[in-house]
């Protein structure tokens, strides 16, 4: 790609005025996402950290589930935080009754995995080989396993749970870099996008 790349951030719950910043401090082109026509002008997407089973029922209610399946099987770039992590997520554990995900990660998620005693915490972890980095955990979900193709890229204390996965143009983490201020994650999604 040679031209700067616009990069959406899925604008129907959750923490995606701080997703639109941290891509800004990268020196991408942020736009926010709500409706089919938005989708398909951009190149790459965020599905930010909330509650995926409202962002699922948004979805639906924007009639946006199937374009993003779409464009997701098409091969567009997408990085999910915590509850984004969920949606990018084959299968899940711990799900609503009926849940659905737009999938694209060959991987089992738990939702609310950590447990309640520990519902926020904050864990230093090495994210793909960039260092240690702060990372914050918001009733998050960890990885319970995942398919040959896919790039485990972080794991956290406690229990060395897998928790920053890769696979292709998908991105996913348990935590929430847009909310640390730490912009190594963004930046690292950005040069995938800059890369495909
Ligand atoms: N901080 C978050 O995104 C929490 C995710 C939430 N527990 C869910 O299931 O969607």
């Amino acid at each position: 790609m040679t031209s700067a790349p616009t990069i959406g951030v899925l604008a129907l719950q959750g923490d995606v005025r701080e997703h639109v910043r941290s891509l800004q401090a990268t020196g991408a082109r942020a736009v926010t996402v709500r409706r089919p026509a938005e989708l398909e002008a951009v190149d790459a997407l965020v599905v930010p950290g909330g509650e995926s089973t409202t962002i699922w029922k948004l979805a639906e209610a924007f009639e946006l589930l199937e374009p993003l399946r779409m464009r997701v099987k098409s091969g567009m770039p997408a990085y999910g935080s915590c509850a984004g992590m969920i949606m990018l997520a084959d299968r899940i554990e711990g799900g609503v009754e009926g849940q659905q995900t737009l999938g694209g990660i060959d991987m089992v998620v738990r939702r609310n995995a950590f447990g309640r005693q520990v519902d926020s915490f904050e864990a230093s972890l090495d994210f793909a080989g960039r260092g240690p980095m702060r990372a914050v955990f918001i009733r998050a979900p960890w990885v319970e396993s995942v398919g040959a193709d896919v790039e485990v890229l972080g794991l956290a204390e406690p229990g060395d749970r897998i928790v920053a996965v890769r696979q292709g143009p998908l991105l996913a983490t348990s935590f929430h870099p847009e909310l640390t201020g730490d912009t190594r994650v963004h930046s690292y999604f950005v040069e995938m996008v800059r890369e495909l």
